[in-house]
């Protein structure tokens, strides 16, 4: 609107507000016509999938944790103190361990040799060492808690499948994409799973999950809690939400045992007991010993950390659909598919792919990333893979099967999804994650070269060892893909949302650095910053951002330029 002529009559001003005013009115009719396009086009837009995919324990199903409480929070309420159980269960497990171990030192039993890893050869060692010296308190403590067995047993029981140990799954092939090896395409080598399984661990909660009286339905009215408070809910009862009876009288058995429980943990002859059998409990998956003062108890529900950290292996392939509710994209639908990473399950991932994904819509998402040194642009995403691999157990073997390495595993399976036809117009994105861990190992002492000949002498710290690697992924990435790709990488830490904040790796070539720019849409620059905070909360450090700052740049398509890491 300009400002008034001076000297302006009133009939020309009459003339120029009704010249404004028709201004404007076609001015917003044009605004209202642009909205209910972009609102049309919105409900055409096709569903974006993605697809997490990686070895077992390589954070899968934490990566998805992430998404649903970022993103889907009254769901996320809702399975929250369904997870109780399976965090009694790790924890009972935790302490079963601890005894197993102690009581095998104490009748100088041999720590059980599932192959001959290092592990085992210094746990060898370790025997040659002197006896330790225990005492009645020992002895007593290692009596007592042989009550925690049958917790467990009872735990299991009711949680399924997904909650056993996978010590006795049958042993599969690593590469899930070579039809040989997947069986034929109806998946006859699944072995323990079906495709489109719903037996995992959605199955295993969905027992746990609580009834409101009078609706038979397995949602329960919770509220949510702050992020990461303790959950608040609703019960109609007083009591507390969620809480079937037998879970109270799991959490006060192992309240009985909690003094008990914290002597032995922290005795320092048990201390030593492990350390000798190499045994690191705090890096194993579902750790929640030092939390037993909260865990321990009749009263107990998990925080959203809890759940995050708690351990329960997927089986088959399961689907979640999350609805974007932000952003220039509100209503943007997401398919998460989170599969078991087991070799035995991997089977199942072939013929789900043949049936589902070949068919998924093909142009999701058209964006041009670009790299700060050399400025090369590309369209980046046709459909998203995420993928995940564990840097931490490069000296590890598989859970399933303890002559295979963890990480030579990680090789074959990233040359097997490089390499499938199938997902040949798929971008694959490569999450290394599990760099806390990786991290602890090395200022542990740990050589990487004792377990990677390849490594040389190279530096033994984090940065050389990620770039390190990385060149290796890119390398494998590089000779087995049909296609040549970008290689996309990330070094990822899913459950420690801050630990990237303080650390800068510098630059390494074709990965972290990313610069996002000039976006054709139908996903905005929010979503993008959206779906990295979520999947990478450690190394998109959103604090480094302004809040806000991607929905301010939605706004302006094309001139978005943002430095995610
Ligand atoms: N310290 C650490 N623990 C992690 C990280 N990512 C996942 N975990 C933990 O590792 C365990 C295994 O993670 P999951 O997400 O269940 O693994 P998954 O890939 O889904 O495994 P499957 O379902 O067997 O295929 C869980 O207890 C997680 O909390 C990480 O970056 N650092
Ligand atoms: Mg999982």
């Amino acid at each position: 609107m300009t400002a008034p002529p001076r000297n302006e009559t009133p009939e020309e001003r009459q003339i120029r507000e009704a010249a404004e005013a028709e201004a404007k009115k076609i001015s917003d009719e044009i605004d209202e016509r642009l909205r209910r396009e972009r609102e049309n086009d919105r409900k055409k837009k096709r569903p974006v999938k993605l697809l997490l995919l990686g070895q077992s324990e390589s954070g899968k199903t934490a990566t998805l944790k992430n998404f649903q409480l970022t993103y889907a929070r009254r769901e996320w309420a809702e399975e929250r103190a369904a997870w109780r159980s399976v965090i009694f269960l790790n924890f009972v497990r935790n302490v079963n361990l601890v005894v197993e171990h102690l009581n095998g030192e104490m009748s100088d039993y041999p720590v059980v040799n599932h192959d001959d890893s290092q592990e085992d050869l210094s746990s060898r060692h370790a025997r040659t060492l002197p006896r330790l010296k225990f005492t009645d308190e020992h002895r007593r403590l290692r009596t007592s808690l042989q009550g925690l067995i049958g917790v467990q047993l009872d735990l299991e029981r009711r949680l399924g499948s997904a909650s056993l140990d996978m010590r006795s799954t049958t042993v599969g092939n690593a590469a899930p994409f070579d039809p040989e090896a997947a069986g034929t395409s109806t998946g006859k080598r699944a072995g323990e799973f079906s495709i489109h399984s719903s037996n995992g661990w959605k199955t295993a909660l969905g027992k746990f999950k609580m009834r409101t009286p009078g609706q038979g339905s397995s949602r329960a009215e919770l509220t949510d809690g702050d992020s990461n408070g303790s959950p608040v809910a609703t019960s109609p009862s007083g009591g507390l939400p969620g809480s079937r009876e037998w879970e109270d009288d799991i959490g006060e058995t192992l309240g009985t045992f909690r003094d008990e429980i914290k002597l032995v943990w922290e005795d320092s002859t048990v201390q030593e007991v492990l350390a000798r059998r190499k045994i690191r409990l705090e890096d194993m998956p579902g750790f929640f010993i030092n939390d037993s003062d909260r865990i321990a108890s009749r009263n107990y529900q998990p925080t959203d950390d809890d759940v995050v950290r708690a351990r329960l292996r997927t089986l088959g392939v399961q689907e979640y659909k999350f609805i974007f509710d932000h952003g220039r994209t509100v209503g943007q639908e997401w398919r998460i598919y989170d599969v078991g990473g087991t070799r035995s399950s991997r089977a199942a991932w072939y013929p789900y792919f043949d049936d589902g994904m070949s068919h998924a819509p093909k142009l999701m998402i058209t964006l041009t990333f670009s790299r700060p040194t050399d400025q090369v642009s590309f369209v980046l995403l046709l459909l998203i893979h995420s993928f995940h691999f564990t840097l931490s157990p490069f000296d590890e073997k598989l859970a399933e099967d303890r002559k295979v390495n963890r990480l030579e595993d990680s090789y074959l399976l990233w040359a097997s999804v490089c390499s499938c036809k199938l997902l040949v117009k798929a971008q694959l994105i490569l999450f290394l994650n599990k760099c806390d861990l990786l991290q602890a190992k090395l200022q542990r002492g740990i050589r990487i070269r004792d377990s990677v000949t390849s490594y040389g002498t190279r530096i033994n710290d984090l940065p050389t060892a990620t770039k390190y690697f990385q060149q290796h992924f890119k390398e494998i990435a590089r000779r087995n893909s049909p296609v040549q790709r970008p290689f996309y990488v990330h070094l990822t830490s899913v459950i420690v949302r801050t630990y990237f904040s303080s650390l800068r790796p510098s630059p390494v070539p074709g990965s972290c650095l990313l610069l996002v720019s000039s976006f054709s849409c139908p996903i905005d620059i929010s979503s993008v910053l959206w779906f990295c905070r979520v999947c990478f909360p450690c190394i998109c450090v959103p604090q480094r951002h302004p809040p806000g700052l991607g929905l301010v740049l939605a706004r302006v398509p094309g001139l978005a330029r943002v430095l995610l890491l």
